[in-house]
């Protein structure tokens, strides 16, 4: 069996009086893995913790073997890991080349034509070698975040922490992005918090769901996909008490729905439709505990 790279036991965190991540147990291993949760459900405060920039309120972790708890040991797990927030300011009067040289900088990388190798190839792979010499107030919104996730894939780290990083990419570029997650996934441990189901179903073996700080699903994308199975079908009319319901661009509806009526045209379900029933099921249950 592999040693989890990522160990977490009973980690919560609050802000003041609310609870934002209620006592996980997660392991993670090598591979990419996906995590999905509504907007607040804590996927940028878990990434925190995963990245050492926030340290939990209760529990423990281990990332890589070490505990970031310990000063000495944050720096070792620091040294491994690649971290692209949600939100990075930018030097804006920086070329793109020295933005991320600086950081590979502030990561230790001393020498400098090794440096400026690792500082091309990662700007290769987010394919903006074309541009690695503009300046970052004159790149796009998506040139900019493929920019952020270089400086995240330094030095091929035994960890990748992404948090949302599809967010702003033109369909080849993410297309692209999934040639290199993949690739990073194996040999490196690569946690993915995204919006985008798509890129979940594309590229993880492995979904987490987070909701309210608990965690809601963990399991294969296959299974969770597998638990839609004839909730999804197509129909001629509308159907207002459906979970989802519009019509498609052949003119008939599609509908997800957590109890469908029988005998309907049933059709393949995608991950989006399995998390949109889990959710729906997730509150049904809570209005049943609390009715
Ligand atoms: N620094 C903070 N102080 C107080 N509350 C915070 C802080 N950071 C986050 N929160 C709260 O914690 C909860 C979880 O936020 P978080 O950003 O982790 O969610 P998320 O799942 O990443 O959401 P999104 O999909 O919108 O990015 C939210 O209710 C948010 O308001």
């Amino acid at each position: 069996m592999t040693t989890p790279s990522i160990q977490l036991v009973g980690v919560g965190r609050r802000y003041g009086p609310t609870t934002v991540l209620d006592g996980l147990d997660l392991d993670l291993t090598p591979g990419v893995t996906g995590l999905l949760g509504p907007n607040g459900a804590g996927k940028t405060t878990l990434l925190r913790i995963l990245s050492t920039v926030l340290a939990p309120s209760s529990g423990h972790c281990r990332i890589l073997g070490f505990d970031p708890a310990d000063p000495d040991q944050r720096t070792e797990i620091r040294r491994r890991l690649g971290y692209l927030p949600q939100e990075s300011g930018y030097p804006r009067g920086f070329t793109a080349f020295r933005y991320v040289d600086y950081v590979a900088a502030l990561k230790e990388w001393t020498e400098r034509d090794s440096r400026h190798a690792e500082v091309r190839r990662v700007l290769a792979l987010v394919g903006l070698d074309d541009l690695a010499a503009k300046r970052m107030r004159t790149l796009s919104g998506g040139q900019r975040r493929r920019a952020a996730l270089a400086q995240a894939l330094l030095g091929s780290p035994d960890l990748l922490v992404l948090d949302e990083p599809t967010t702003g990419l033109d369909p080849e570029q993410r297309a692209s992005l999934r040639g290199v997650l993949s690739g990073a996934g194996h040999r490196s441990t690569v946690l993915l918090a995204t919006h985008q189901t798509e890129d979940v179903a594309a590229l993880c073996e492995r979904v987490i769901v987070l909701d309210a700080g608990r965690i809601l699903y963990d399991g294969a994308v296959t299974a969770l996909v597998g638990t839609a199975t004839g909730k999804v079908w197509h129909a001629d009319e509308e159907q207002a008490a459906a979970l989802s319901s519009w019509r498609t661009g052949t003119g008939r509806y599609r509908h997800v729905a957590l109890d469908p009526p029988e005998d309907v045209e049933l059709a393949e379900p995608t991950l989006e439709d399995a998390y949109l029933l889990l959710r729906a099921q997730a509150v049904r249950d809570r209005a049943g505990v609390t009715a």
